[in-house]
Order: C-alpha cells, then sequence, then structure tokens
C-alpha cells in the first residue's frame, strides 16, 4: 500500500527549484480512474464526460464552479460497504456530504446514517431516514439537539462527555424512554492526514480516555442510570488513514475495555463500533484498501481479540464517510487567468477556491487536476491552480501539471471533492456556495442550488 507523500518539492513560499521535481505524468489527458469517478471517461471531441454527460455541456447548463457527482458510483460504493460488512452495520458519515437526495440514497441502499449536529439531524429525518438508522455524535450537543434526538428515537447517541451521559439521561427520563448508547473512548491512538500516531495520552476534544479510567468511570455510570441502555464502546482515531495498524490497535484497546466491563459488572456489550477515516485517492500515488479487504481486517482482528479475552463477538459498526462520497465527485473550474512567473511555475486561477475547497489550505492536503473541455498534445507546464480569494494561501492544487497552452476560458477540474469539500465550503469573499450537480444515465440534476446574492443579502440584515 502507497499512500500520496507530499513530494520533496517547495511548500509554502519556497522557491521551485527546476528539476528537482516529480515529473509531468506520460499522458496529461489521461484520467485516472482510481481517482475520478467511476462514470468518467472522455467523449469523441476529447472533453471529459460523467454519466455519458459531456463536462462542457454541464458547465454551461450550471455554471462553474460545480461539483457534480456521480450517482451510480455513491451507490456502487454503498453497496461494496453494506456487501464488505454484511453481519456488521455500515453508518455513513454525514459530516462528509450530507443532502436529501443523500439520504435518500443510503435508506435504498441499506446504510445507517451517522450525523453530529441537529441540523444534520432534521435534514435525516426530513429526507425519511428511519430514526432507529441514525447514530448521533458531537463533543457539545446542546439540550436542545438531544432532546430532539431522544425524542425522534434515533437508534443511538454517542456519549462524549460526563456532562453528556447526565444531560442525556434526562432527556430519556423525561421522554419516558430507554435511549440506547455508546461511550465514545479515546484509545491513545491518534491518525493524521496520511499516518497514524501512536499517543502515551489523549490531548483532544473528542471522548473519555482510557487511559486514566475514565472511559471506565463513564460505564459505571451509565450503567447506574436507568433511562440509559449502553448498547456498546465506540472508537474513531482519525481521518484518511491508509494503515490497518491504527485500527488494530484501536480495536485491541476497545475490546480490552469490554472485558474489564465484563469482569467488573458481569455484563457483555453487544456491541463495538471502529469509527471511520478509510483514506482515498486523491491522486495517482494513493493506493486506499477496498472495503472487503478492510472489512476482513477488521472481523479478524475483533474475532482474535475477542477470542483472546474469552468474550462473545460483539457486533461491529463502521462510519465511513469520505470512503463512500469522496472519489464519487469532482469540482469543475473555469479558468480565469494563467499568469506565468518565470524561472518559478505557472499560476492558474479558477472562479472558486479555498470557498469551495478549504482542505488544500487547511490540511496541505494533495489533489490532482485535468483539462476536462478538451485534450491537449502541448509540453506539460508546472502550475500551481489557485482561487480568487483575497489571501495568498487561496490555493486548490499546490503542484500540478496542466498543459502550456492552457487558456483562459478553459475548463479545469479537481477530482476526489466528493468529500468535505462542500460540507466545508465557506462564504469567504461573500462567496456563492456552488451547487451540487447529481449525474446519473445521461440525467443531470441538480441535488443542492447554487447560492445566489439574493441568499446572502436576506441574511444581512443589518
Ligand atoms: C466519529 C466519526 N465517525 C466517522 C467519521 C468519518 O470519517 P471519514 O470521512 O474519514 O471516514 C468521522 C470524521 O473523521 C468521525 O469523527
Ligand atoms: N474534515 C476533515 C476530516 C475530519 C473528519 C471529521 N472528524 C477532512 O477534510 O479531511
Amino acid at each position: 500500500m502507497s499512500r500520496s507523500a507530499h513530494p520533496a518539492g517547495p511548500r509554502h513560499g519556497e522557491v521551485f527549484p527546476e528539476g528537482h521535481y516529480t515529473p509531468p505524468p506520460k499522458d496529461l489527458n489521461a484520467l485516472d480512474p482510481r481517482v475520478w469517478a467511476r462514470t468518467v471517461g472522455r467523449g469523441g471531441d476529447g472533453a471529459a464526460t460523467v454519466a455519458g454527460l459531456a463536462v462542457t455541456d454541464l458547465a454551461e447548463e450550471f455554471g462553474t464552479p460545480a461539483y457534480i457527482l456521480d450517482e451510480d458510483d455513491f451507490r456502487a460504493r454503498c453497496r461494496a460497504w453494506s456487501d464488505a460488512f454484511s453481519g456488521a452495520d455500515v453508518f455513513y458519515a454525514g459530516k462528509a456530504f450530507l443532502s436529501r437526495a443523500v439520504v435518500r440514497w443510503l435508506r435504498e441502499e441499506g446504510l445507517n446514517l451517522d450525523v453530529c449536529s441537529g441540523t444534520e439531524l432534521a435534514v435525516a429525518l426530513d429526507a425519511g431516514m428511519p430514526a432507529e438508522r441514525i447514530a448521533f455524535h458531537g463533543n457539545n450537543k446542546t439540550a436542545e439537539e438531544i432532546e430532539r434526538a431522544v425524542e425522534a428515537g434515533v437508534g443511538r447517541i454517542v456519549l462524549d462527555s460526563f456532562q453528556e451521559i447526565a444531560r442525556v439521561a434526562h432527556a430519556a427520563q423525561r421522554a419516558g424512554v430507554r435511549q440506547r448508547v455508546q461511550i465514545r473512548v479515546t484509545v491513545g491512538v491518534e491518525a493524521h492526514t496520511h499516518e497514524f500516531i501512536a499517543t502515551a495520552h489523549e490531548d483532544q476534544k473528542f471522548g473519555l480516555a482510557l487511559q486514566g479510567g475514565q472511559a471506565a468511570e463513564a460505564v459505571r455510570r451509565v450503567l447506574n442510570l436507568p433511562s440509559l441502555e449502553l448498547a456498546g464502546i465506540h472508537s474513531h482515531i482519525g481521518s484518511q488513514i491508509f494503515d490497518m495498524a491504527g485500527f488494530e490497535v484501536s480495536a485491541r484497546r476497545v475490546v480490552g475495555l469490554l472485558r474489564d466491563i465484563r469482569d467488573e459488572h458481569g455484563v457483555e456489550l453487544p456491541e463495538i463500533d471502529l469509527g471511520g477515516g478509510l483514506g482515498i485517492a486523491y491522486t495517482s500515488e494513493d493506493d486506499p484498501c477496498e472495503p472487503h479487504e478492510i472489512a476482513k481486517s477488521l472481523a479478524e482482528i475483533v474475532t482474535r481479540e475477542c477470542a483472546a479475552a474469552d468474550l462473545t463477538v460483539p457486533r461491529l459498526s463502521v462510519e465511513p464517510g469520505r470512503a463512500i462520497v469522496g472519489p464519487t465527485a469532482f469540482t469543475l473550474y473555469t479558468v480565469g487567468t494563467v499568469k506565468e512567473l518565470p524561472g518559478l511555475r505557472t499560476y492558474v486561477s479558477v472562479d472558486g477556491g479555498m470557498s469551495d475547497n478549504i482542505r488544500t489550505a487547511l490540511y496541505d492536503a494533495d489533489y490532482s487536476v485535468a483539462l476536462v473541455s478538451r485534450t491537449s498534445n502541448a509540453e506539460p507546464m508546472l502550475t500551481r491552480v489557485v482561487g480568487k480569494h483575497c489571501e495568498s494561501g487561496d490555493i486548490v492544487v499546490r503542484d500540478a501539471y496542466l498543459p502550456a497552452d492552457l487558456a483562459p476560458g478553459d475548463l479545469i477540474a479537481v477530482p476526489a471533492t466528493g468529500a468535505y469539500c462542500r460540507a466545508m465550503a465557506s462564504n469567504y469573499n461573500h462567496a456563492l456556495r456552488p451547487p451540487v450537480v447529481a449525474v446519473r444515465d445521461g440525467e443531470a440534476r441538480v441535488i443542492v442550488r447554487r447560492e445566489t446574492e439574493d441568499d446572502l443579502l436576506r441574511l444581512d440584515v443589518g
């Protein structure tokens, strides 16, 4: 398994030394299927197509920037996860990207949903996700959010603090129900963007630490509250992870807690959730695991650890977000200016930027990019794809090769933007957040519309 390392090229503000960089790809017109949504290809005129539709037509009809989402790919990934995890439960992590259409697709494909705010919960319920298939997360759920979740009958609330244990118990008591809960524990494994680092102690806001006994104390409190039903233990170690070793440590420690709970309280909890975090390919360098490999590996780890602890194997659940929606979409941009900095590189400015993809600025994330309105046989040109915001860190793709004849008006697209792009989009510089256009079988449909000036002006009630 490989993963994209940042090339030994220039980082922020550094001057690029000519010739000391990843060589350009052999074919700039190629659209690597590992990185692009499944139905993406090129038509006879050279323009990229998705679900049988030319991106040039999509740009004309819906404008740019726009997120183009391949519905068949989304559904196929849902099925791949649920098939791989048959006998376990898959909760799609709605934080990656949530809309009514997404909820309908999840429902139809038999997935469950993880939400982490009252508004995500509202979208889920509004689009008809049965409440018992919803898990409610968050490190600071408000009393109102908790009440709403309890009253709606969500299948599980994932408890994240001592205060929350009391709040959920109170809400359940008032509603006259016994609320199923899991306790989110921090297992001492911290996963970063491309690697995981085992930490001696936790220093972050989520969960209750195993080390030092907070998690065990939370279990004691929950077991003593008649309005709560402790269904299991939850652990989420991070995001964009390629190495199963972090999950192995996490599973071992979670099962260790189940063993301690059995020994102290005489109860075997029926569920464990190992969270999400599985990585996807943002560039051709990335080589993520397939769902069936992940499922096999997690099942083996949990079964082995339970056998060692003499425990019945609990029901497993996972919460992939990025791994389902990430690869299914790309962002379509129009090139506005092409500015050559002699001896350095060429800056290609597009009509979006950090307001529709904050991940490059925030995480130094790697992305790829391609010219999609046509093919070109021009020489590769080292570029930096930047947005139109008033910020020099407004970078969409830090280092990318595009053909040297790239010109204003060309369409370029950044693949693998389905997760955490529209979901984290902002109105910086009063940017209007782009639409999400779902494509399937030769048809395109707006599932989240573009914001309008009027939308923003209405918010400004000054
Ligand atoms: C509790 C929890 N579950 C699931 C996810 C989804 O993560 P990913 O989209 O990386 O699969 C997250 C986000 O990292 C999370 O915090
Ligand atoms: N938003 C992050 C990941 C955090 C996921 C939620 N805990 C990303 O874009 O990679």
